[in-house]
């Protein structure tokens, strides 16, 4: 798919899941530039007058919602979140989920496990049969470099994330990415369970077993897809 239809099935998939946001819903607000089209749609409906109120999950996020006018908590403030909304990297035949492209999949993790619903806006170049997106890891910056040999010893194609000007992409959380450039991952909790043995992983980006419903938007229309 060519970028300038990627963008704008990204813009008719925000159009899509605004119409799920109602009066008095708490949202958990997601990251990325799928969700910067949502993040518009909503501040429009809040101007008309819709009454929400909105949990960040990246401090891009949060700014952008701001300038829009969009009531803001955090998510200790509040008692729990409604719906949460947010993009996805990759999704796979079982709605297995890749997050973390943006480095903000910590953030979301958190905010996502704290939602009655969640829900994924993708478009169709985002679902594959089975996942091969790099998996990216939040991980503490003391020891990265250990931490990414030991990855690279396992087998899992690691490397720590940089800038084009060669430093270190840091997250919301002052922490470091690394990428693992898996060809393909068949079975994503097993290798959940094992990133989840080793310290120095603050959080992988499989989300597993976590998304209720996915709207993919086509050509010729949104498809929503009802999970759990
Ligand atoms: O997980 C994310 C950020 O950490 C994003 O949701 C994911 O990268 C999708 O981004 P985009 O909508 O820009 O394609």
């Amino acid at each position: 798919m060519d970028s300038e239809t990627i963008q704008k099935q990204k813009a008719e998939v925000a159009q899509a899941a605004v119409k799920y946001i109602q009066n008095d819903m708490v949202i958990g607000i997601g990251s990325g530039s799928t969700m910067w089209y949502l993040i518009e749609e909503l501040g429009k409906r809040v101007q008309a007058g819709l009454r929400i109120t909105g949990v960040p999950t990246s401090i891009a996020t949060k700014a952008h919602a701001e300038k829009l006018h969009i009531p803001l908590k955090t998510l200790d403030e509040i008692d729990q979140i409604d719906l949460t909304i947010d993009g996805a990297d990759q999704i796979d035949d079982h709605y297995q989920g890749i997050k973390g492209g943006g480095a903000s999949h910590l953030m979301e993790k958190i905010v996502a496990t704290n939602s009655k619903r969640n829900m994924w806006i993708v478009d169709e170049s985002k679902l594959v049969p089975t996942l091969t997106y790099p998996v990216p890891l939040e991980v503490i910056p003391y020891g990265s470099r250990q931490l990414e040999k030991r990855l690279q010893a396992l087998g899992l194609h690691a490397k720590i994330r940089k800038t084009t000007d060669q430093q270190f992409v840091t997250t919301d959380s002052a922490n470091y990415i690394i990428d693992l450039s898996i060809t393909a991952v068949p079975n994503p909790a097993a290798l959940a369970d094992q990133l989840n043995q080793l310290v120095g992983i603050v959080e992988h980006g499989l989300f597993l077993d976590m998304v209720n419903t996915i709207i993919v938007q086509h050509e010729d229309g949104p498809q929503i897809i009802n999970v759990r």
